[in-house]
């Protein structure tokens, strides 16, 4: 039988177990299988030739029982509704999994940024607020960014439901800049959470980050920075990779130099002539391999050629069910994107807090409230995957979803 890849109708299928193995009943699942709002929107967009180009865009929000939701946007060729449907139920899963006052959303739209211009990228991301507007706000549902997108994208957007608004609204977005109200520590609170979930899953197989051989699949925001932290803890990160390609060198990468030249879009290996393809990289022996880029790369298909003791996923559903399982009876460490991918929505959390009180921390205070919060969700996770001897992605979702299915219960929903 074909292995089911999509990603929408696997978590439902994931969602159910974790919600029967803790006693839920039927009208339980029935609520938490899709989101409860879908919005799809077309976005007329003058282009910088004079011609004007229909984009199409979606805002999914998955439960709103325990607050507002929450959730990036995605600029990208392959987005599609069963894509922002699985994404807005993640973020559900990772509020509650770090304990945040949020349920999920997700938005996405169908474009490729890499080639529009800046002007383009502006008119689409300020007709995207527009469209949008009526379901999203600080107190309803909090965007934030994700692949191809960035701050620059953020303060554009701030802006626009600003304007809509009639009143300076930085609580409406995170993932700002700095000096519109966005949180020290942001840009890297991904790639945080996902250095804190590796040295816990470290220090539980034993092995040591000094020496450890590392491979990161995608070089952007979540992948450059892990690199950068594992690489000065003293592991040796052996490959990475973008859209066009691997890079290797088994004597350790110089990350320093990567991260100076990569572009915008988290490009760097079309500077180098001797690459390898995505799916060599993932085969690669290593101690540890973060895929950090897209979803669906760790398959039935590839699962048993993979060689890493420990997998801890950065990127948003880059593992199937199949795999998953094949993974936990080898005994590999697989660390679930919904717990190890949560330091940036943890910080996003922290930014909204700010923007609320008009109060701001520094880099370390945020980081420590981020260490404290990633160390308790993570032996959350993996003690409840010991206990009941499910592998860390059924426990996370175990954890996840319990708390907007209290919330729904108790305002009577189900
Ligand atoms: N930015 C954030 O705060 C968060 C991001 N994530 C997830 O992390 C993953 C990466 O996101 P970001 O680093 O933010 O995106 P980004 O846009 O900064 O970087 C994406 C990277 O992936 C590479 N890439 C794109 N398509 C690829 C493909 N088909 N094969 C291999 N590499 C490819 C790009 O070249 C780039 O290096 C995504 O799954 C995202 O949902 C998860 C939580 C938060
Ligand atoms: O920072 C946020 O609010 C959401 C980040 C996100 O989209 C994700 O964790 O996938």
């Amino acid at each position: 039988m074909a292995e089911n890849l999509n990603l929408f109708t696997s978590t439902q299928g994931i969602i159910r177990e974790a919600l029967t193995k803790m006693g839920y009943d039927e009208p339980v699942y029935e609520l938490m299988k899709e989101p409860m709002r879908l919005l799809t929107v077309r976005m007329p967009v003058r282009m910088d030739d004079g011609s004007t180009r229909v984009f199409t865009g979606y805002r999914a929000q998955h439960n709103d029982s325990v607050g507002p939701t929450k959730g990036g946007v995605r600029f990208h060729p392959d987005v599609d509704e069963e894509e922002v449907k699985a994404l807005s139920m993640w973020m559900t899963l990772k509020c509650g999994i770090v304990d945040l006052p949020y349920g999920g959303g997700k938005g996405g739209i169908i474009c490729d940024p890499r080639t529009m211009s800046m002007r383009e990228l502006e008119n689409l991301s300020r007709a995207y607020v527009r469209a949008i507007s009526q379901i999203v706000g600080p107190t309803k549902d909090i965007p934030a960014p994700d692949v191809y997108t960035n701050s620059q994208i953020m303060a554009w957007m701030m802006d626009e439901y600003s304007r809509i608004d009639e009143f300076n609204s930085p609580g409406f977005i995170t993932g700002k800049p700095i000096v519109l109200g966005g949180s020290q520590g942001r840009e890297k609170a991904t790639a945080q959470g996902v250095t804190i979930c590796i040295d816990q899953a470290a220090k539980k197989r034993g092995l040591s980050i000094k020496g450890a051989r590392v491979v990161v699949q995608g070089f952007g925001n979540a992948g450059s920075f892990l690199a950068k932290f594992m690489h000065d803890a003293g592991a040796k990160v052996i490959a990475i990779s973008d859209a066009h390609g691997a890079i290797h060198d088994p004597e350790g990468l110089d990350i320093d130099y990567l991260l100076d030249r990569r572009d915008s879009f988290g490009t760097v290996t079309t500077l180098f002539e001797n690459t390898l393809t995505n799916s060599e990289l993932l085969e690669i022996e290593c101690d540890i391999l973060v895929p950090a880029a897209v979803s669906n790369q760790i398959t039935a298909e590839n699962v048993d050629r993979i060689n890493a003791s420990i997998i801890v996923e950065a990127a948003n559903g880059p593992t199937t069910i199949e795999a998953t399982k094949r993974l936990n009876d080898r005994g590999v460490l697989l660390v679930p994107d919904v717990l190890a991918s949560a330091g940036g929505v943890t910080v996003s959390y922290f930014e909204w807090v700010q923007n609320n009180q008009g109060y701001y921390w520094t880099e370390e205070e945020v980081n420590e409230k981020l260490e404290k919060k990633l160390i308790t969700a993570f032996n959350q996770v993996y003690d409840l995957s010991q206990s009941r001897k499910v592998n860390m992605r059924l426990a996370a979702y175990m954890v996840g979803v319990r708390k907007s299915a209290e919330a729904s219960r108790f305002r009577g929903w189900v």
